[in-house]
């Protein structure tokens, strides 16, 4: 049978809904393109000028060697004693040219001057020998270094990005400054290194070039700088030029790259299926690659012709040097030899003219993006959680809060609005409320993720504030509403809730079984040691009622006195359900469980009840209390137990 054709995006809008839905996205794209996330420093580049970049240079090199210097000392100074020996060598090799010339150049019979360049000769013979082996060994320390500056600057980015409290996570322009750095940022660090170690390179290079030059006649160095002029502002200009295109391109590459994620995640794979978007999808994605394609093509022959004219006016300028020099040995200013040396000095000064006006280039290019890298870590920093004070207690009797008000950041008004509440051990405390109310919010102030901008949380009378985030949130077991699938084995699964303690399969055993988990995890193909994760060969995938019990499983698993679970049974059957709560009962002995949950059968055997609304407590008291006081309480309780009654 043959292959069917495949379709190609052209063929693909054929339908109605297809075409409608593909100027919609377009409409959309317009709003993106005046925002694309990166904007600040494109626009930085693109308005730059060759002054400005000169200027910014050596803070930008400075920053790049102490990246370097952070990431390994040694290899840091073995890289840069070996470029400057390297430098010195090339330049005792080019020294030795002069002396070559110069006994070649020397009037009288031909042995004899041969004779005389011979030490001249040897000494060249020796110094390129030399200044290849330093440059080798200057090439391997470098490549050492690299891949140690990028580990580094990943690890900083990681170890800041988990460092920041939960609410700077809701902050819109911290995640904006952590896409940027995460983007580019760390690959810019890397390059910012390199091609910092080129700069150094060449310009050793050029000084050895120059001071020949200087030595044989100072007149020829305005002529090398004024040959290289044009093609350093035609590196400018062509980066500019690429800028200017990655700005306008930007938005493109993120739709791009969202829908190419779509197209081949497993995630949505099942839906784009069920809803045949596939062709709609592909349509898009070839629409935007087109446009991408054909200004990548623009700007590529806009490029070229910069480079051609800067190089075309640079040969100009050599020339020109060139003339000058015949000049100065017309005139008799110059003997024979030193202008043979200047001629060889001439070309490769102009090398490495080049080269350094390219790498400078590279440098600033890379370190607009090198400074969203910094710039983020800086922001990070301040933002960081306060290292631990005084360290929290093991257990506690009593958790107070008094006027406790939270604010998600650019909220207009609280999410949690002057809470006042006792949690006392032994306790089950339920929270309930309608959508939106606060609960979760409260329950991770209560947990230590959020800290509240106004108000106190006590245990046994000591402000919470003065215990280490961590060490507090050690004391805490939170079932999330929307647990995390951790893409690890199902044992681990279990044994992050404490793994800071060596876990034997009998505890993680007796942990799954709290959770009602066992019975499933020893169904599956290695048992405890399946990984649940599909992306990985032979990973299992569970149900999200089994991935929940495994995150109850977790949260018992941890032993904490304070038990924080945040609708733990939402996607849990009936069976699993009640024997959750038959578990958590037992449980609570010894420790203070708060429970979050919209049924309110369950709610019902709560030794105390929160009702909230816009944030604020409006009703609490037991189940009997408050069914009496006919509140909202009253009303949640009755319009699902009615619906129960005539179903
Ligand atoms: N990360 C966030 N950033 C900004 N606002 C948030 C964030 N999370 C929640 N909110 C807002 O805070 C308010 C309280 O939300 P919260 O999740 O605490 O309610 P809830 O009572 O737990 O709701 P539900 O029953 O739907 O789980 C809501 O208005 C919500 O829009």
């Amino acid at each position: 049978m043959p292959d069917p054709a495949p379709e190609t995006p052209e063929e693909a809008p054929e339908d109605g809904v297809a075409v409608a839905a593909e100027g919609m996205l377009a409409a959309q794209d317009d709003g993106e393109l005046e925002l694309p996330y990166w904007l600040t420093s494109t626009e930085e580049a693109a308005n730059t000028t060759f002054r400005q970049m000169v200027r910014r240079l050596p803070a930008l090199l400075r920053e790049a060697w102490l990246l370097g210097w952070r990431a390994s000392r040694r290899t840091t100074v073995a890289v840069l004693l070996l470029q400057v020996a390297a430098g010195g060598a090339a330049a005792v090799g080019l020294i030795s040219v002069v002396g070559v010339l110069d006994g070649l150049l020397l009037a009288g019979p031909t042995p004899e001057r041969v004779r005389a360049a011979v030490p001249s000769l040897l000494l060249l013979i020796v110094a390129l020998a030399v200044r290849g082996l330093l440059a080798s060994a200057a090439t391997a320390a470098h490549g050492r270094l690299s891949p140690m500056v990028y580990e580094a600057a990943e690890m900083r980015l990681m170890d800041l990005t988990t460092r920041v409290d939960l609410a700077t996570f809701d902050d819109p322009s911290w995640r904006d400054a952590m896409e940027r750095a995460r983007d580019r940022g760390i690959s810019a660090a890397q390059q910012v290194v390199d091609h910092g170690i080129e700069v150094l390179t060449h310009l050793v290079g050029l000084a050895a070039a120059a001071g020949v030059l200087a030595v044989l006649h100072p007149a020829l160095l305005p002529m090398l700088v004024l040959a290289v002029a044009p093609t350093a502002w035609a590196a400018v200009r062509s980066a500019k030029l690429g800028y200017r295109s990655k700005l306008r391109l930007i938005a493109v590459w993120r739709r791009q790259r969202m829908l190419a994620y779509l197209l081949a995640a497993r995630e949505p794979a099942a839906e784009l299926r069920a809803f045949t978007v596939r062709r709609f999808l592909l349509t898009e994605v070839g629409r935007l690659l087109r446009i991408s394609t054909l200004e990548e093509i623009r700007v590529i022959g806009r490029v070229v012709r910069t480079n051609l004219a800067g190089q075309a006016l640079s040969g100009l300028a050599t020339g020109l040097a060139y003339l000058m020099l015949f000049w100065l040995l017309w005139t008799g200013r110059m003997e024979l030899a030193a202008a043979g040396a200047a001629a060889y000095a001439i070309n490769l000064g102009i090398g490495k003219l080049s080269e350094l006006a390219f790498t400078a280039n590279r440098v600033y290019e890379q370190g607009l993006y090198f400074a969203d890298f910094q710039g983020f870590c800086e922001m990070s920093w301040a933002r960081a959680e306060p290292e631990p004070a005084a360290d929290a207690p093991t257990a506690f009797r009593e958790i107070r809060l008094d006027g406790v008000t939270f604010s998600y950041p650019d909220a207009e008004r609280p999410a949690v609005n002057g809470v006042a509440m006792t949690l006392r051990r032994g306790q089950i405390v339920a929270l309930v409320g309608e959508n939106g109310s606060g609960k979760s919010t409260l329950a991770a102030v209560l947990a230590g993720l959020y800290r509240p901008q106004k108000g106190t949380v006590t245990w046994d009378g000591v402000d919470v504030s003065r215990f280490g985030p961590e060490r507090m949130r050690e004391r805490v077991a939170v079932v999330m509403q929307e647990p995390t699938r951790w893409p690890l084995s199902a044992r681990l699964n279990i044994a992050i809730g404490r793994h800071d303690r060596p876990a034997t399969l009998a505890a993680v055993q007796e942990s799954a079984r709290a959770g009602d988990a066992h019975e499933f995890v020893v169904e599956l193909p290695r048992q405890y040691e399946t990984l649940l994760s599909r992306h990985f060969t032979d990973g299992a995938d569970l149900s999200g009622g089994q991935w929940q019990r495994l995150a109850v499983s977790r949260a018992f698993h941890r032993d904490a006195p304070l038990l924080i679970c945040d609708e733990p049974t939402a996607n849990l059957d009936a069976r699993a359900e009640h024997e959750v709560y038959r578990r958590l009962r037992d449980l609570a002995a010894g420790r203070t469980v708060v429970l979050i949950t919209h049924r309110m059968a369950s709610v019902r055997e709560a030794d105390r009840i929160y009702v909230l609304d816009h944030g604020a407590i409006v009703e609490e008291g037991d189940h009997e209390e408050l069914m009496a006081a006919a509140g909202l309480y009253a009303q949640l309780f009755t319009l699902q137990a009615d619906a129960y009654r005539t179903a």
